[in-house]
């Protein structure tokens, strides 16, 4: 019987147990310092904005549901430390038992930690994360009192316009702050962002780009953000600047990747052989790059939760790597993107060139259509398809972005892409779809 502790019950930690769980003869201990289990974040803003009726359906399963399948969970537990010479991992409760746990193979899903602006007046009320279910909780709280009016949202990405809409969507003023000079851009070129900002400003959300905050001031609650470029009147701070891998456990006894995350092999197993690594601890195998990187998804940390556990029970499998695919929409403007943009691949040295289309859907002639806008990113060398990115302010085009997904994993080149098999059928498609006259018009 081998026994399998696992550190941090989210989406990384829950795909491992279950993986494990599938088979018989195994023994698995799940610890959690939280409550609550398998909490969407993702869907925190959605509530928050009243997109979506309650939270209940945010969680998608539960304690009760492991121990069914035979698991030991330990919640509102904490690990403090890891013995890996002794195999033993040392826990604490909420109520300040010590617990302890041997183990014969380890799985680290610890997770990410959100990065926190090191201002000064960081420590005043009403300045949040929105990592947590309790956070978003009580930013939802908070939107009942009229007198919470100003929402200052400290970074312009995934968290941050999701956030600034929801805020918007109760009704307060927003303020949407970003370092860079636009939204979104880890994941899209500024041909896709400023549509996005165009949108944002354009449902009433005040962008304040290229603008770093220097101090929070207030008495016990904020009530003021100073920039380098001006002062505003705030009563919550929403901080969304970026997720740092949660490393706490084990920096100082595996092998780290660059931004402090756990370097894990295609079989999600750290330095240490008998410990491995899942979600956004972890670093993953990114297709487009061909290399190692860090991209922290709740798409990434399903399966790399599964591929750990597979390997655990004896399924020798490996991760067939990333894209890391995502998508965002706001106020009805659609942006899927797989692999990397033309800003972003400059970044890695990849060599690129790209093509560019905006089209409609369907023939003239259908009364009815939809806009799409698309860009193919290729390597100039190998012309092997690295990235793809789409936007539609009409239409769900998120099916695309999962073909272009499977051709950078499958290194399809953009010529290869030109003659495509697309089907014609007027009420979807032009004779040529954008995709093949994209990639024909590729140079
Ligand atoms: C607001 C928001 C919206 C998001 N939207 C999306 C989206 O739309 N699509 C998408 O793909 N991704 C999205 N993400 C990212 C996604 O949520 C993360 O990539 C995902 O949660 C990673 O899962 P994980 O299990 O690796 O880590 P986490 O979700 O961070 O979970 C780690 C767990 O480990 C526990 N833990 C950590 N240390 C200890 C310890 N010492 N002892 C015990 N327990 C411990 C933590 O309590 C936590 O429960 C969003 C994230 C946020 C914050
Ligand atoms: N739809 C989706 O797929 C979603 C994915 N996520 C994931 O969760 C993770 C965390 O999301 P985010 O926190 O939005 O990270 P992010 O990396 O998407 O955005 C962080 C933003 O903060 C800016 N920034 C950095 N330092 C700053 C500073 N000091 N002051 C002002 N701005 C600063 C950056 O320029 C960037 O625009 C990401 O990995 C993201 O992929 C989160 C929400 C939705």
């Amino acid at each position: 019987m081998t026994k399998t502790v696992i550190i941090g019950t989210n989406h990384a930690g829950l795909a491992a147990a279950n993986a494990i769980l599938d088979h018989s003869g195994q023994e698995v201990v799940m610890i959690e310092r939280n409550e609550n289990f398998s909490y969407l974040s993702c869907g925190t803003a959605l509530w928050v904005g009243r997109q979506i009726e309650s939270v209940d359906g945010l969680f998608y399963t539960n304690r009760e549901d492991f121990e069914a399948k035979g698991a030991k969970v330990r919640t509102k537990t904490t690990v403090e430390n890891i013995d890996f010479e002794g195999k033993v991992v040392h826990a604490v409760t909420q109520q300040g038992e010590k617990v302890e746990e041997s183990y014969d193979k380890l799985v680290l899903a610890t997770g990410s930690v959100p990065i926190s602006p090191k201002v000064p007046g960081r420590e005043l009320k009403n300045i949040t994360f929105m990592k947590k279910y309790e956070e978003g909780q009580n930013i939802d709280q908070m939107f009942e009192h009229e007198e919470i009016k100003n929402i200052a949202v400290i970074g312009a990405g995934y968290i941050g316009v999701e956030m600034a809409e929801a805020a918007k969507r109760r009704g307060k003023n927003v303020l949407l702050f970003d370092a860079l000079d636009r939204c979104l851009p880890s994941y899209y070129d500024p041909w896709f962002t400023d549509d996005m900002d165009k949108n944002l400003a354009e449902h009433g959300i005040e962008l304040h780009y290229g603008e770093l905050v220097k101090e929070y001031k207030g008495t016990d609650k904020v009530e003021q953000i100073i920039t380098e470029k001006g002062e505003y009147e705030v009563d919550l701070v929403i901080n969304a600047i970026g997720f740092s891998p949660n490393n706490q456990l084990a920096k100082d006894h595996l092998e780290l990747f660059a931004n402090g995350a756990y370097l894990v092999d295609r079989h999600q197993q750290t330095s240490d052989p008998d410990v491995y690594a899942v979600g956004d601890c972890a670093t993953v195998y990114s297709n487009a790059l061909q290399g190692t990187t860090y991209i922290a998804l709740a798409s990434n940390a399903l399966r790399t939760g599964r591929v750990a556990g597979e390997n655990i029970v004896g399924n020798s499998i490996e991760s067939p790597g990333v894209q890391g695919s995502n998508g965002i929409s706001i106020f009805g403007h659609h942006m899927v993107s797989t692999g990397y943009s033309v800003e972003s691949a400059a970044k890695f040295d990849l060599d690129v060139k790209y093509t560019d289309i905006e089209d409609t859907q369907k023939p003239e002639f259908m009364k009815e259509n939809d806009d799409v806008k698309l860009r193919i990113v290729y390597e100039a060398n190998s012309r092997r398809i690295v990235g793809a990115q789409m936007s539609s302010t009409t239409s769900d085009i998120s099916m695309a972005i999962h073909m272009f997904s499977l051709a950078i994993e499958r290194q399809v080149t953009i010529d290869e892409l030109g003659m495509l098999d697309t089907f014609f059928l007027p009420h979807f498609n032009q004779p040529y779809n954008y995709i093949n006259k994209a990639a024909l018009a590729a140079e």
